[in-house]
């Protein structure tokens, strides 16, 4: 290793993906001991390079070195033997293993055979070392979020990584999870880590980073450069480039506030929830007697610390949980007993929490993944006329500014950003009635991000209703006509504008259960 010498430096790194060319002769160098961000609109290439410097991609052209010396690219191996590690940006731990044997499986290979106990003794210190609060028992889907990735980054830290790459790690967290994880990055810093964030918020990158580095269509148009030295308006230029946003995206964050509160109650709710009960699963507690209503042209915010039963909340609404008891009515008419299809058919829309899985089918094309809501709704006798799809789909996308190359492609082959685009494209139609939007931002650039709102906005302003689940309260409080909280299984407090921060947070840990009532 040579002392000074940059942890990580890419020289000339070009990566083609068939016809796209992701990254695009990236010279960086990025020093020992530093806390850096990578940030770029979605589709940039952040992902791409992350994945090069790991060995998870093979550069068509240039070479990666660490701490100075040269490694084989396109080699996990090799990588891994120079001390980089990467942590993905959806988690990559099974989650029916528990902590220990979750860490056992990024540390094979390492010679030794343990007792159950011993192991289980072994990370016990470790976790406690990286201050990871989990039960070496524990199964990974039973662990909060914010502990989940702690042990994602403490399995990255078994092989004494020095370089440890985490890509949008704030993406999944609520903002105590964030204050949590960059405790965790400044404690690996002062332990001579190299820590490379990609990050989208531009509030997290100037709390966090020493250097940023700017990737935009594949090229490095800035950095590495002191963050200290550049404001929020700066960053934004950067990022968005010289040419502004894409056509019909403000900027972040547009002044539009929640609507001013018609009398919602002469009209037939959107949705009506009533004493709804359902059973716990994997993925969170059930619901526990929620009563709920929306009103046409009305937006209402989720609040919570997510596995609260947000993901019941949206499971029961489409048909897909067993609903223990109490009713569901979508625009008047009790759906209990009806499939997704007739609810869809109804008006309802969702965006759901896991776009990899819920979301899409990553290995059929843009065009049947686009056209999969349409088709759910109609009749099984009308006629299918592919060639009308696509080019739907193709004036659908550019409209939402999808960076694809063409509409036969697979899902999977789209970056996390443009991928949740596609989501959004299919289900903010005309035809939505009541739009269930799960983290809808999640992963999304800053344009992208205010486009986001702009189509909720504009579907709450054609008469559509919209529940939004956000753990970042900032957002919530920008779109939300009103705002519940919800705590295991149950809706803790209801609040109306103006949102006082304590109040809501005081409901979202069971601190007080104030509120108004709706
Ligand atoms: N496996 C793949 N096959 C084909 N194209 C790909 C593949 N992976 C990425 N791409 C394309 O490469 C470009 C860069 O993608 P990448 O995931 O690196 O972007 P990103 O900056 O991380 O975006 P995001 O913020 O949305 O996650 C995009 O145009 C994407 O569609």
């Amino acid at each position: 290793m040579t002392s000074n010498a940059p942890a990580l430096e890419c020289r000339d790194v070009t990566v083609r993906y068939g016809d796209v060319t992701a990254l695009s002769g990236v010279t960086a160098a990025f020093a020992q001991g530093l806390i850096h961000a990578v940030v770029g609109q979605n589709g940039a290439g952040k992902t791409t390079f992350a994945r090069v410097a790991a060995g998870l991609v093979q550069p068509a052209e240039g070479e990666v070195a660490i701490h100075g010396q040269p490694i084989r690219t396109g080699q996990v191996a090799a990588a891994r033997a120079a001390g980089v590690e990467l942590v993905h940006q959806s988690f990559a731990l099974p989650p029916s293993f528990t902590v220990s044997e979750a860490m056992e499986f990024g540390a094979s290979g390492k010679g030794s055979l343990f007792s159950r106990r011993g192991l289980r003794r072994r990370w016990r210190q470790h976790l406690s070392d990286l201050q990871v609060i989990a039960d070496p028992a524990q199964r990974i889907r039973d662990l909060p979020v914010e502990s989940q990735q702690g042990v994602e980054i403490a399995r990255a830290l078994i092989t004494q990584a020095r370089v440890l790459i985490l890509d949008e790690p704030t993406a999944v967290l609520t903002p105590l999870g964030i204050e949590t994880l960059f405790a965790r990055v400044r404690r690996l810093k002062a332990s001579g880590v190299t820590v490379i964030l990609i990050l989208h918020k531009i509030r997290e990158v100037l709390a966090i980073a020493d250097t940023l580095s700017v990737l935009r269509a594949g090229c490095l148009v800035d950095g590495p450069r002191p963050a200290a030295a550049i404001d929020e308006a700066e960053l934004t230029r950067l990022i968005v480039g010289a040419a502004g946003p894409a056509p019909g995206i403000q900027a972040a964050r547009p002044e539009a506030g929640p609507a001013s509160a018609a009398s919602f109650s002469t009209q037939t709710p959107a949705l009506e929830l009533h004493a709804l009960h359902t059973g716990a699963d994997s993925e969170g507690p059930g619901l526990e007697g929620v009563d709920l209503r929306i009103a046409p042209g009305e937006i209402l915010g989720i609040a919570g610390v997510e596995g609260n039963g947000q993901k019941a909340l949206v499971r029961a609404i489409a048909g897909l949980a067993t609903v223990q008891g109490g009713r569901i009515l979508l625009g008047g008419q009790d759906v209990g007993r009806r499939p997704l299809g007739a609810r869809r058919a109804a008006g309802l829309r969702i965006i759901p929490f896991e776009r990899n899985t819920e979301g899409l089918s990553l290995s059929s094309s843009l065009w049947e993944n686009w056209s999969a809501g349409g088709l759910l709704q109609r009749s099984l006798l009308s006629p299918v006329r592919p060639d009308r799809l696509r080019r739907d789909c193709k004036s659908a996308l550019d409209e939402w500014n999808v960076r694809y190359h063409s509409p036969a492609q697979p899902a999977g082959s789209l970056s996390g950003g443009n991928a949740q685009k596609v989501i959004l494209a299919r289900e903010i139609d005309p035809g939505a009635r009541l739009i269930i939007a799960a983290q809808p931002t999640r992963g999304l650039d800053i344009g992208a991000t205010s486009f986001v709102w702009q189509a909720l906005r504009a579907a709450r302003d054609r008469g559509a209703a919209v529940l939004v689940i956000s753990s970042d309260l900032d957002e919530l409080f920008d779109i939300s006509d009103r705002v519940a909280v919800m705590l295991s299984g149950r809706i803790s407090g209801r609040f109306s504008p103006p949102y006082s921060l304590n109040a809501v947070g005081a409901a979202m840990t069971g601190a007080a259960t104030q509120g108004e009532a709706l």
